[in-house]
C-alpha cells in the first residue's frame, strides 16, 4: 500500500480536489491519504492556515471586528469549495461549530492557537473524504488521534511516542481509503499539538513509516524537485533521484517542496518517497531513496535560505583555552538560541544561527556576556546573512568542486562571508549577504548544470 499526501496547493479549491480524487481513484493501493489545509490558489492568495492564525491572534487581542472579518473570509472559502463539489452544507455548519467550541474551551493562548490552526487540515480531510464518498469511492475521515499520531512536544521537532506504532500499523487492515488531516497530532496528556509550518509532510511520513508503506507519495504543484529553486532560475533541471541525506540538506536550506523533518520517519524505516505533481500526475516525479549512483552528477542541487545571523569572536590564543567553545555555546543555550554552524580558526570562531529569535534585547545580553565572561578581543554581529548549500553525494570524491563554486561567486561579484566544509560529506556551505542570493545561485547553477552539460554534450559528440 501507498501513503499519499496532498499539499495545500492540491486542495486549494474544488477543481484541485477533483484532481486529487482522480489520482486516488487511479491507483487502489493509495490507501492512506493525508491532506493539508487549502493553500494558495494564485500567487498573492492567502493560505487558510495563515487566515486561521490571523483569526486566533485578533480574537486573543480582543479585536473582534477584525477576527469576524477574517472568519468570514475563511468560511467563504470553505463554502465555495463545498458548494462547487456539490457536498452537503452541514460540513460548513460543523466547521463553524468546531471553531465556536474551541473559543469557548478553557484553553491557554498557545493551546487555542494550536486548536484553531488544526481546523484547516481537519476540515480539509472531512471535505476530501466526503467528496470521495460522493463519487463512489469507499472512503472515511479519521482524526490523527484515532490514527495514532501521538507525539512528544520536543523543542524543535515532533517526536513520535512508542505507543503510536501499533495503532498506525492497523491502518493497513482498513479496507477503505482513510483520509487523515496532516499538520497536527496529540501529546501524551491528550493535548492537540501542531507541527512546524509545512508539517503535513511530517504526518505523511510518520504514517508511511508506521504502516511500512511501499511508497510515500508527496503530491504538490511542481513536476519534481528541481536542482535550484524555480523562482530563482527559469526551468531548472529536474532531479530524478535524491538520497535522504541530500534532500535533508536541501530542504534545510530552502527547498520548501519537502519539509526537512519529514525525512526522519521515512529514512528510519527506509520508505522511498516520491515527490509528484497533482496537476501532472503522469510525470514520474523525484524519488528520494537511501542510495543513488552519484557518478554522473556530483552536485545534485543548490539551495539557499535567508534569515541567518553570524556572531564573530576573536581572541588571541583561543585554541589553547580549554572550554572556550563550550562556554560560548552555553551563552546561546541560556538564551534559548540553537546554533546552525560554528566554523572556527585558531584565534576566531563564528556562530551562525537563525535570526528570528534574536531580538535587540537578546543581542545586547549575548554581547555583554561574551565580553564580560569570555574576555574576547573582538565580538561583532552580522545580520541579513544567507546560507547557500551546494549538495551532492559525489562531493567527497570529486576534485575541484570548491574551486568551481568559489570562482562562480567571484564571476557573479558576490563576496563570500564564510565557508564551511568538512563536517558533512554531502554538502558545502557558503555564507553570503542575503541581497546577493539570486546572482549567486544563477552563477552556481550555470557552472554546475549548464557548463557541465555542455561539456558532456561535446564529449558525446566527439565519441560518436
Ligand atoms: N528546488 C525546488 N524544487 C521544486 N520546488 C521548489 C524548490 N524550492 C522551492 N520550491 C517551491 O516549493 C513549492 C511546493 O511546496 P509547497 O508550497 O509547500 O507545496 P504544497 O502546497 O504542495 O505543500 C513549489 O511551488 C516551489 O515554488
Ligand atoms: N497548512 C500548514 C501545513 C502544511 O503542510 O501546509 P502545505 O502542505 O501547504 O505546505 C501550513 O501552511 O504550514
Amino acid at each position: 500500500m501507498k501513503v499519499a499526501k496532498f499539499g495545500g496547493s492540491s486542495v486549494a479549491n474544488a477543481e484541485q480536489i477533483q484532481k486529487v480524487a482522480n489520482i486516488i481513484k487511479a491507483d487502489p493501493s493509495r490507501k492512506v491519504v493525508v491532506v493539508s489545509a487549502p493553500g494558495k490558489r494564485f500567487k498573492d492568495d492567502v493560505k487558510i492556515t495563515d487566515l486561521l492564525i490571523e483569526f486566533a491572534g485578533s480574537h486573543q487581542r480582543k479585536q473582534f471586528e477584525q477576527s469576524e472579518k477574517t472568519l468570514t473570509i475563511i468560511m467563504d472559502r470553505f463554502k465555495e469549495i463545498v458548494d462547487n463539489l456539490n457536498l452537503h452544507t452541514s460540513i460548513i455548519d460543523d466547521i463553524k461549530q468546531t471553531i465556536e467550541e474551541d473559543l469557548n474551551k478553557d484553553l491557554s493562548p498557545n493551546q487555542l492557537l494550536d486548536a484553531i490552526k488544526a481546523i484547516g487540515e481537519d476540515s480539509s480531510a472531512k471535505i476530501v473524504s466526503a467528496y470521495l464518498q460522493h463519487i463512489g469511492i469507499d472512503a472515511t475521515y479519521m482524526n490523527p488521534k484515532d490514527a495514532g499520531i501521538y507525539v512528544s512536544n520536543e523543542p524543535g521537532h515532533a517526536q513520535l511516542l512508542p505507543e503510536s506504532f501499533p495503532i498506525i500499523k492497523k491502518l493497513r487492515d482498513i479496507d477503505k481509503v482513510v483520509v487523515i488531516p496532516g499538520f497536527f497530532g496529540y501529546a501524551e496528556n491528550g493535548e492537540l499539538v501542531t507541527f512546524s509550518r509545512g508539517g503535513s509532510d511530517i504526518t505523511g511520513s510518520i504514517l508511511a513509516a508506521g504502516t511500512k508503506a511501499e511508497l510515500y507519495e508527496n503530491f504538490t504543484d511542481v513536476d519534481s524537485v528541481y536542482a535550484v529553486n524555480p523562482t530563482i532560475v527559469n526551468n531548472p533541471k529536474e532531479i530524478n533521484v535524491l538520497t535522504y541525506k541530500e534532500m535533508r540538506e536541501l530542504s534545510y536550506a530552502g527547498f520548501s517542496v519537502f519539509h526537512d523533518e519529514a525525512l526522519i520517519p521515512a529514512f528510519r524505516e527506509q520508505i522511498p518517497v516520491c515527490i509528484k505533481n497533482t496537476n501532472n500526475p503522469d510525470s514520474p516525479g523525484t524519488m528520494i531513496v537511501s542510495e543513488r549512483d552519484a557518478r554522473d552528477n556530483c552536485v545534485v542541487g543548490i539551495a539557499s535560505d535567508v534569515g541567518f545571523c553570524s556572531l564573530y569572536v576573536s581572541k588571541f590564543l583561543m585554541n589553547r583555552e580549554v572550554g572556550f567553545g563550550r562556554k560560548l555555546l552555553n551563552i546561546f543555550e541560556d538564551e534559548d538560541i540553537s546554533f546552525e554552524h560554528a566554523p572556527s580558526g585558531i584565534d576566531d570562531m563564528s556562530v551562525i544561527f537563525r535570526d528570528h529569535k534574536f531580538t535587540p534585547e537578546k543581542e545586547r545580553i549575548v554581547i555583554d556576556r561574551i565580553k564580560n565572561e569570555l574576555h574576547v578581543d573582538t565580538v561583532s554581529i552580522h545580520r541579513d546573512l544567507a546560507v547557500i548549500m551546494v549538495v551532492g553525494e559525489g562531493l567527497v570524491n570529486t576534485i575541484g568542486v570548491a574551486a568551481r563554486a568559489t570562482s562562480s561567486f567571484s564571476k557573479a561579484r558576490v563576496n563570500i562571508e564564510m565557508i564551511n566544509q568538512g563536517s558533512s560529506e554531502v554538502s558545502m556551505m557558503f555564507g553570503i549577504h542575503a541581497e546577493d542570493i539570486d546572482k549567486a545561485i544563477q552563477s552556481l547553477y550555470h557552472e554546475f548544470f549548464e557548463v557541465s552539460q555542455k561539456v558532456e554534450e561535446a564529449e558525446t559528440k566527439i565519441l560518436t
